[in-house]
């Protein structure tokens, strides 16, 4: 493959405050890392916060690290981010790709910056290369039942990549990642939306979009999540659920996976009395390895799983916990 030579703009996301400092996520560093895949020339993260983690961002490629001043501005609300991104990328003569995280709010700052930018965009991508100097996409649509591929012919392609899509590698020899303070001018339409308060949810462990690994609970639990806890803990994962399991209210809705639910794209995901059905399996098309266990030999899941296991999950998940531990 050909890489672009122009740089590639990526918005990056952090955790923590400016007392505790910030943590660059996990889902950024896979940015960094797709981003150096399509391009040799550099990279500029554009950072939301006052302090940015300089030395990590620079571990996982950035050559530069634009830090738009929000004044303020909460970089939860879409429209901030993308005029704050718009400003940066005007500093750029040229840029290949601005990629964003395909999270809630990494699809809303792609939207807007498509109509700013007046460029095409793609959300929920799995898949990135260069072809004949056109950036490729991949991703699976109508419920996962097609994995389509396409060119974004217009303008600066913007692209929000799924979340555990790529795997973050950190670069041999990282160089220093130099820092660009930007002015922005901030539309008011932007401003008209202001984050009022918010409440960080209960619970250890990664969360569902970013975890490596997910262990998903069905109808199959029969209600107690307690062995799909058990391994997740035991993994390191996040757990997920399927709507049934949301809808008797035997798990929170924002843990729910499909198509009325997350999309996610872990390395591993396992599903525990889960039958597989496409509203379901919709949500995990981007997983790497499937393994399902379910008492149900004609059970979907079955057709789509790496490994399967035909069994009582009662029976089978305590031996693989006691293997593990
Ligand atoms: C418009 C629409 C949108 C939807 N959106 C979503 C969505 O976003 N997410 C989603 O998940 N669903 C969604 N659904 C529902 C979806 O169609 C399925 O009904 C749902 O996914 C089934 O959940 P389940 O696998 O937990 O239950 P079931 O289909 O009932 O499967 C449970 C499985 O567990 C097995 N089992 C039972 N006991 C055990 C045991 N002890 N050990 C092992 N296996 C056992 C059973 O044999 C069965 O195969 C949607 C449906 C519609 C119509």
């Amino acid at each position: 493959m050909k890489k672009f030579e122009d740089p590639i703009l990526v918005v990056v996301d952090h955790v923590g405050d400016l007392e505790n400092g910030y943590v660059l996520t996990p889902p950024s560093e896979q940015l960094l890392t797709a981003a150096r895949k399509l391009t040799d020339g550099q990279i500029y993260a554009v950072a939301l916060n006052p302090s940015p983690q300089l030395d990590r961002l620079a571990a996982y490629g950035a050559d530069y690290v634009f830090v738009p001043d929000l004044g303020g501005r909460s970089p939860r609300v879409a429209g901030v981010v993308a005029d704050a991104a718009t400003a940066c990328i005007n500093e750029l003569p040229e840029a290949a790709a601005l990629l964003t995280v395909s999270n809630y709010r990494g699809r809303e700052v792609a939207s807007h910056l498509a109509t700013l930018m007046d460029a095409g965009s793609a959300v929920d991508v799995t898949r990135l290369s260069v072809r004949e100097g056109k950036l490729v996409a991949g991703k699976s649509v109508l419920a996962g039942a097609w994995e389509t591929i396409f060119a974004v012919r217009r303008g600066t392609p913007v692209i929000a990549l799924r979340p555990s899509a790529f795997e973050a590698e950190p670069v041999e020899v990282p160089a220093e990642a130099k820092r660009i303070d930007v002015e922005v001018n901030f539309r008011e339409a932007s401003t008209a939306v202001r984050v009022v308060s918010s409440d960080a949810r209960e619970g250890e462990g990664p969360s569902l979009t970013e975890a490596s690994v997910v262990v998903c609970g069905g109808r199959g639990t029969n209600g107690d999540f307690s062995l799909v806890n058990q391994l997740a803990d035991a993994l390191g994962g996040a757990v997920g659920a399927t709507r049934v399991a949301a809808d008797e209210g035997w798990v929170d809705r924002a843990i729910q996976i499909g198509q009325t639910g997350e999309t996610i794209a872990p390395s591993l995901y396992i599903g525990l009395g889960v039958s597989g059905a496409v509203h379901h399996t919709c949500g995990i098309q981007g997983a790497g390895t499937v393994v399902a266990v379910c008492d149900d030999p004609d059970a979907p899941i079955f057709e789509m799983c790496d490994f399967g296991v035909v069994g009582d999950m009662n029976q089978i998940v305590p031996q693989a916990l006691e293997d593990l531990r």
